[in-house]
This record gives C-alpha cells, sequence and structure tokens, in this order.
C-alpha cells in the first residue's frame, strides 16, 4: 500500500531537515531526568518567568481588566487596582471590536500600533508609520513570515551571524531557502568584519546562490554582543552595495548590561546616514514582549517595522498575515504596555520603575557573576555578556574527551553537556545547536537563574568541570 501523507517517508522534506536544538536532545534528556525525580535547572531556553522572575505589576493589572470586563462595573475595582490601570483597561477595551475574544485586524489593533510607532519614533529621533508597523505572535512568526515572503526557492540564501539563534537555520530550511554563514569573531569579542561578510557572500554566489537577506541579533544570542554604531554603518553599507534586504533582530534591546555599547537600532542609524541608502535600503526590525524586563515569553506578543518596502509588497504580507486572521489580542496589549509604559507622576510610575530597575540591574550582576565563574574554570573561556540573556562559553576539550565522543556517536559538545546534565541537572544547549567553528566547542546557558542561586549554580559547574578535565587530561 502506498504510504499516507502523514507517514513520515512522505512528509515534506524541508519539515524533516529542520533543526531547533534549543528544546533538542538535552532538553528531552533533562526533560527525561525530571520526571525521573531529579532536580534540573533549566537554563537552556531564555525563559525568565520559568526560573523565577515575578511579571511586572502594572501590565497584569491592565490585562488582567481587559480580559475580565465585568471587574470594572464591580464597586470594589479601586479597592484592588489602580486608577491608571482602569483607564488603560477601559482605553485597550474600547479599540477593540468586542473585547479580547474578537479577532482584530490582521496587522493589529491600530491604536496599538500607533503606541508602537510613538516608541520607535521617541527612541530614534524619526517619524515611524503604524502602517509599516505589524503585531504578531511573538517575534518568531513575524520573522518566519518575512523569510516566507523572501525565499523563492533553494536558490535563495540568507545571511546569518553564526553562532545563531536557529529559529533562523530552521526557518530557512523550512522554507526550503539556502543558509548562508557569516562567522562572529570570537577573540574580537564575537565582532564581524566586512571582509569576511564578503568572502561569505562571495563563496555563496560561485554555488550558484543568490544572496537576498542579511540577518543581524543585536544584542546577539546565544554571543551577547551588542554592536556599535560603526558595526552597524559598515554593515548597512555592505548590505546597500550588496543589494541585501536587512532583518534587525533587536528583541534584547532592554537587556544591556554594559555602558560602552549601549543598545542604538538600525533604523536610526540608516536615517542618520541619510541620503540614497536612508531612501533605499530595505529594512525589517523586529521586537518582542518575551525578553526585556518583561519576559512575558508565554504571551507571544511581537511586532516588525518595515522600512523602505515597496507598497505592494506590504500589500502582500498584509494579505498573508490575513491567513492567520489575528494577532492574539491580549499580547497586542502587552505589547502597547511595554511601549507605552507609566509615565512620571502616573499612580504606577514609582512600583514599575522599581520593579523594571529591580530586573535589570540584577540581571546586570548576573551576567558579570556567570562570566567570572566560568573564566574561573579549568579549560573554559567566556567573553562577557554584553547584552541579551545568555552565556555562551567556549569548552576546550582535552582530545581523549573528543575520542570518547566519538566512540559514543555524539558531538563532543553534546556529549560534555549530556555528562554536565547528569552530574549537576544543569540543562544547557551545546553549541553545535548554534552553529561553530569546526573543532572549537561551546555551550549556552542563561544568566536567569535566581541571583541568590546563580554562585551555587556556578559552583557546581566548577566542580563537575575541573573534575571532567583532570579525568580526561594527559
Ligand atoms: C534572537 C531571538 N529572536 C527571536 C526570538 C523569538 O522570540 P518570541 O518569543 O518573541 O517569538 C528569540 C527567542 N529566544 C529563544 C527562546 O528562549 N531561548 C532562546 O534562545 C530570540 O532569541
Amino acid at each position: 500500500m502506498s504510504s499516507k501523507a502523514l507517514d513520515y517517508e512522505s512528509l515534506n522534506e524541508n519539515v524533516k531537515k529542520v533543526q531547533y536544538a534549543v528544546r533538542g536532545e538535552l532538553y528531552l534528556r533533562a526533560s527525561e531526568l525530571e520526571k525521573e525525580g531529579k532536580k534540573i535547572i533549566f537554563t537552556n531556553v531564555g525563559n525568565p518567568h520559568a526560573l523565577g522572575q515575578k511579571p511586572l505589576t502594572f501590565p497584569r493589572q491592565v490585562v488582567a481588566l481587559c480580559q475580565a470586563p465585568f471587574l470594572l462595573d464591580d464597586s470594589n475595582v479601586s479597592l484592588l487596582f489602580p486608577a491608571d490601570a482602569i483607564a488603560r483597561a477601559k482605553h485597550y477595551l474600547s479599540y477593540t471590536s468586542g473585547g479580547l475574544g474578537a479577532y482584530s485586524d490582521s496587522r493589529g489593533l491600530l491604536e496599538i500600533r500607533k503606541e508602537v510607532a510613538d516608541f520607535i519614533g521617541r527612541r530614534d529621533g524619526y517619524p515611524s508609520d503604524p502602517e509599516l508597523i505589524y503585531l504578531t505572535d511573538g517575534a518568531s512568526k513575524g520573522v518566519m513570515q518575512l523569510l516566507n515572503a523572501i525565499i523563492r526557492g533553494q536558490g535563495d540564501g540568507i545571511l546569518v551571524p553564526v553562532p545563531q539563534y536557529p529559529l533562523y537555520s530552521a526557518a530557512i530550511a523550512l522554507f526550503g531557502g539556502s543558509f548562508v554563514p557569516y562567522y562572529l569573531e570570537e577573540t574580537a569579542n564575537w565582532g564581524l568584519s566586512a571582509a569576511d561578510l564578503g568572502q561569505s557572500v562571495a563563496q555563496a554566489r560561485a554555488k550558484g546562490i543568490t544572496v537576498r537577506a542579511m540577518v543581524i541579533i543585536n544584542p546577539g544570542n546565544p554571543t551577547g554582543q551588542c554592536l556599535s554604531e560603526a558595526n552597524l554603518r559598515d554593515i548597512l553599507q555592505f548590505c546597500y552595495q550588496e543589494n541585501l534586504v536587512l532583518l534587525g533582530d533587536e528583541v534584547y534591546q532592554q537587556n544591556i548590561y554594559q555602558d560602552e555599547r549601549p543598545f542604538i537600532s538600525a533604523k536610526k542609524v540608516l536615517m542618520d546616514m541619510g541620503g540614497p541608502i536612508s531612501r533605499e535600503l530595505q529594512l525589517v526590525s523586529f521586537h518582542t514582549v518575551s525578553k526585556g524586563y518583561w519576559g512575558e515569553c508565554g504571551q507571544r506578543g511581537g511586532y516588525f517595522e518595515m522600512t523602505n518596502i515597496p507598497s505592494r509588497s506590504v500589500e502582500e504580507i498584509y494579505k498573508v498575515a490575513s491567513i492567520s486572521l489575528s494577532p492574539n489580542v491580549p499580547a497586542q496589549i502587552f505589547m502597547g504596555l511595554m511601549v507605552n509604559p507609566p509615565k512620571p507622576g502616573d499612580i504606577s510610575y514609582d512600583q514599575f520603575v522599581r520593579e523594571s530597575k529591580g530586573i535589570l540591574e540584577s540581571l546586570r550582576r548576573r551576567a558579570r557573576i556567570m562570566t567570572d565563574g566560568f573564566n574561573s574554570c579549568m579549560n573554559v573561556v567566556c567573553n562577557f555578556t554584553e547584552g541579551a540573556m545568555y552565556s555562551f562559553p567556549q569548552i576546550r576539550l582535552p582530545p581523549r574527551a573528543i575520542e570518547d565522543a566519538k566512540k559514543a556517536g555524539k558531538a563532543a559538545d553534546v556529549f560534555y553537556c549530556l555528562k554536565l546534565l547528569e552530574a549537576t541537572g544543569i540543562s544547557t544547549v551545546p553549541g553545535s545547536g548554534f552553529g561553530q567553528k569546526e573543532g572549537v566547542f561551546h555551550l549556552r546557558t542563561t544568566i536567569l537563574p535566581a541571583e541568590e542561586d546563580m554562585l551555587e549554580i556556578m559552583e557546581s559547574f566548577k566542580k563537575f568541570n575541573n573534575e571532567f578535565m583532570e579525568q580526561y587530561e594527559d
């Protein structure tokens, strides 16, 4: 009998090609161990609330009232909710077409897209058009929509930083395009060079690939580097001369842990450059409520802003967005609150600032604790986490360890991470899941475990690592 449509062997080959290590072999093994009763520290996913981070109070108050509008009619509502939360809830509800249970426009509620546009205008000092801002179910969906629009087939290549967040390699594979790596230089604090970019593009073209777009992740995941204004200018100039669309993944723009390179958007640098490039270079920028000091990953709220994209193409992107009917409406409200938070003088302002600063300052301390912890370990070197929420140490594995990994049929860093998991319960993602230079091994953790547990976790890591290295040292 011929195979059925959902038999494995007859599935879409692109689906079978996809890899996504953030929830791969290590995560599955960690989940098994957890079921067996072992205490697992899931540092594999940038999922702050799963590691104990408390949600910000104000947004939850507003969305709670929007989800349960009957509370607004309760005579006791002002005993439980501050007046500014009540006012914002009424404001958003008045813009939905029947509350949170109704579909919104496929691009998202115009009122919230206006709030996003105002935020971008304040941040960059240049106007932003709500008609060119689409709200999405997390930044992931926006990235996939744009890659789907750009990739016509195997001959189309997307330039992606390596190490990269595997949403990109997975989506490119899913849409049948070609992954074109450009390597970040670990010894240059994960910097990149225009020469390397040019070489990557030339190599792809020599194979008949049409490179169509370039991805930047700023701040970087898993590498944590923050791009300087000069870096961004070079990248924009490179894309302009090579006729590439720039996809600016800026979901960690609130997560900055050093003062030398504050976040600056690709949009701002492009507009500052002026001249033809600022009117012609095609740029799409992505943001989310999952990161920053919000960490509202489960809400699934995001947006992308299109710059210099022809109106007919915008219409096509709108048409495809319409297939999914409506982005998640509660998440749209989270997005509106994130880009338009309480202001000085608002009742909730002091509490909001106290909570937000508390989270960011703790993340900055945890970035330092983790980096220093890794650098105190045998055969481990680690660049400081300038931004985002990950640490990506290089693990210098002795040859006999690599040999044993081969015998076990595992990539060397997978072998090491599995041993780490079994010994300590620390669940990480092997560097091979993000891409790395041949023969150089890493792992990715998050800087998210609770600050009061961080030193103990690093001690536990150090004990395991040093015993592992002594076991395999010649
Ligand atoms: C660079 C980057 N872009 C987009 C996303 C998607 O975010 P949304 O939640 O808005 O879809 C993530 C999530 N980071 C994943 C999730 O946790 N750990 C990670 O590496 C990310 O790291």
